[in-house]
């Protein structure tokens, strides 16, 4: 994205604060070389000067006749479009050939030809017809040249001459038309970069939501068991480094299945939805609930002992089911690891399992020999 706006930003500089020139790098030395390489001598500059007054009385005549031949071409004639155009194009071209025979081939020449091909990429004049374009008006000044320069050896001088800057022209014109195609593509790339950026974000944004929806069980609001041994494998890390303790704690509702067959499914899940809000509300934020799956629930405490755990935490968990469900009691079983060795996070769970099993069982005992179930000595 900064890539993106770094780079419009740097383009709008370009566009506004430089000419054609200087965007292109082209320096004086640079334009010697161009004509270096056309073998485009001082003697051919001088000719075409020296020849300046000649074109100048005919030029009017000769940009008529172009005019009339290019207009006669229907692509030609439409992208022109109308008679004031028609007029400026004139003008500028009146303007180029007399250009051609200044003998000036400097800066100024250089940054107006290269406008062209700009003005040609933006009106959408493509290279072919501008070249048959410069091929038209090379005719007519052929013919101007023949007609007055009979002496064979005088004639092909020029036109040797004429030859040369026509392609320094045309090489200059074709680069700022290519320039212009290139920077059209960087800028298309550029904006597909920032599509997928975007686009990049938002399934992030997704992604992170849709961990958010499996982190969570939906039914009670607590977290899911998927993350229970990630969960408690940092931790326990953690309560490590801190040589604190941590306690696991595991629970289960006693006889749920009955709840659900005497008062319903719909009522079963009110229920696990109570005690889920209920585990919520007395639970530190460090603490980790997780609901295991059907009635049972698992907890990570960090920096917790066994004895507060069940003493404190617990009592006041039944105190708050008690608050809002009738006859809801749970089988729970604490597991303390740490602060001198810690457990495996599997081992621990399964341990304190197995508490919860042991106490469900001495419950049930309990119950058979007669003794009242409530939520003190299920906890
Ligand atoms: N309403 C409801 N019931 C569920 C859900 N998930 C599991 N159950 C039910 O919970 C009941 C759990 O029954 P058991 O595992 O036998 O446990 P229990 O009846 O509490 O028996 P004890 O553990 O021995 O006290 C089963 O009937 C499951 O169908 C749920 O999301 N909603």
């Amino acid at each position: 994205m900064v890539k993106f706006e770094n780079y419009i930003v740097e383009m709008e500089l370009k566009q506004t604060d430089q000419t054609l020139l200087e965007q292109m790098r082209i320096t004086e030395f640079d334009i010697d070389n161009r004509k270096a390489l056309l073998a485009l001598s001082n003697e051919d500059v001088n000719l075409l000067k020296d020849y300046r007054p000649i074109i100048e009385s005919r030029v009017d005549a000769l940009v008529d006749t172009f005019y009339q031949m290019q207009t006669n071409v229907a692509e030609i004639a439409l992208l022109i479009g109308d008679a004031d155009t028609l007029d400026r194009l004139k003008n500028a071209q009146r303007r180029y050939v007399l250009d051609l025979f200044s003998g000036i081939y400097d800066l100024e020449y250089v940054n107006n030809r290269l406008r062209i091909g700009l003005v040609h990429k933006r009106i959408g004049v493509e290279p072919k017809l501008y070249l048959a374009a410069i091929n038209v008006l090379k005719s007519l000044l052929l013919e101007i040249i023949f007609e007055t320069l009979p002496e064979k050896t005088e004639r092909q001088a020029m036109l040797a001459a004429l030859d040369k800057l026509l392609l320094f022209d045309i090489t200059l014109v074709f680069e700022t038309y290519i320039r212009s195609l290139v920077s059209e593509i960087e800028i298309s790339k550029a904006k597909s970069e920032r599509y997928a950026c975007v686009l990049e974000e938002k399934v992030k944004e997704r992604t992170q939501q849709l961990e958010e929806l499996t982190r969570i069980d939906s039914l009670t609001g607590l977290l899911s068991v998927r993350y229970l041994n990630e969960t408690l494998t940092r931790t326990l890390r953690t309560a490590q480094r801190r040589h604190e303790p941590v306690s696991i704690v595991y629970m289960d509702i006693n006889e749920f299945k009955a709840i659900n067959d005497t008062q319903g499914h719909p009522h079963g899940d009110h229920i696990l939805r109570a005690v889920g809000a209920a585990i919520k509300k007395i639970s530190r934020e460090e603490d980790c609930c997780f609901r295991y799956g059907g009635d049972e629930f698992c907890l990570i405490l960090p920096n917790c002992e066994e004895e507060p755990a069940r003493e404190i935490y617990i009592n006041r968990l039944n105190i708050e089911i008690s608050r809002c469900l009738k006859n809801v009691t749970l089988s729970v079983g604490i597991v303390q690891t740490g602060p001198d060795k810690y457990g495996e996070p599997d081992a621990l769970i399964r341990q304190s399992d197995e508490e919860m099993y042991a106490a469900k069982k001495a419950s049930k005992i309990d119950d058979r020999s007669g003794n009242a179930v409530d939520v003190e000595k299920t906890a």
